[in-house]
């Protein structure tokens, strides 16, 4: 699955610019954005996703246009099949682990009932291994189990990519290690292609197949090696 994308976009605030230009294509399954903080990633992703949009350019991913500025096209974020797992994975507070994924369902499942019973929910329920936990509320969880609710339900939806922003940030270091293998064992088995932003440099070596890297809002496709990030200061 190839991904284009050709963008820029300025915001301001407080007398201040921030530029974003970014242009890359990519047919990697494990993009790895990497930047420092600030240096305009979530933008990006944002951008991606379709919850901002450029002020110029173009996106495409599988021969579909997402965004495309002269063709005056801008697909709503439900329409771009594009699952977004946030940094603090966004979990809704007041509904159980099984009620979240049903969420994520393709038509959106508004008010899932607390026993929801949907084949797919199951699925991701054992899939992801929170069998034991589909009755708990987000607050009832670890660290590990919320990342993995998040997942499912982003899964849920069958999307054609999933962007990660920063997926290992909220976790221990112990437990990011361990969550690093699942997903790489399961993008592996799902082939879904992933792009995930980061200031980690385990995650670049994890997951950076493909890596570019972000500096003050300019995305650089250097092709640099994940050896040569591990070794920067
Ligand atoms: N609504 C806004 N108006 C003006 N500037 C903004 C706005 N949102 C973000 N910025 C600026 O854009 C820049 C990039 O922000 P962004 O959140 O994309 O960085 P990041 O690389 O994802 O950082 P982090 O790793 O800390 O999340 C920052 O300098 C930020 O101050």
């Amino acid at each position: 699955m190839t991904l284009k994308v050709d963008l820029r976009k300025t915001l301001a605030a407080a007398g201040r610019h921030f530029t974003l230009e970014a242009n890359f294509t990519s047919d990697s399954q494990r993009i790895v954005i990497y930047g420092e903080s600030g240096a305009g990633k979530s933008m990006l992703l944002k951008a991606l996703a379709g919850l901002l949009t450029p002020d110029q350019g173009r996106i495409e991913l599988a021969g579909r246009c997402l965004y495309g500025h002269a063709e005056r096209i801008n697909l709503a974020p439900q329409q771009r099949q594009l699952a977004y797992l946030f940094q603090d994975y966004a979990l809704f507070p007041h509904l159980n682990v099984r009620q979240n994924i049903a969420f994520g369902l393709q038509g959106g499942w508004r008010n899932p009932p607390r026993d929801v019973a949907h084949e797919t929910v199951r699925h991701w329920l054992d899939r992801l291994e929170l069998d034991g936990v589909a009755g708990q509320m987000p607050d009832q969880l670890s660290g590990g189990q919320r990342q993995r609710v998040a997942l499912a339900r982003a899964l849920a939806a069958a999307p054609r990519a999933l962007l990660l922003d920063e997926p290992f940030a909220a976790l221990d270091p112990a437990l990011r290690q361990r969550m690093r293998a699942e997903l790489d064992k399961l993008q592996r088995q799902l082939g879904i292609p992933m792009l995930l932003i980061t200031h980690d440099k385990d995650d670049v070596a994890a997951f950076g197949d493909h890596l570019l890297r972000m500096q003050q809002g300019r995305l650089i496709d250097t092709r640099k090696t994940v050896q040569g990030v591990m070794h920067e200061r």
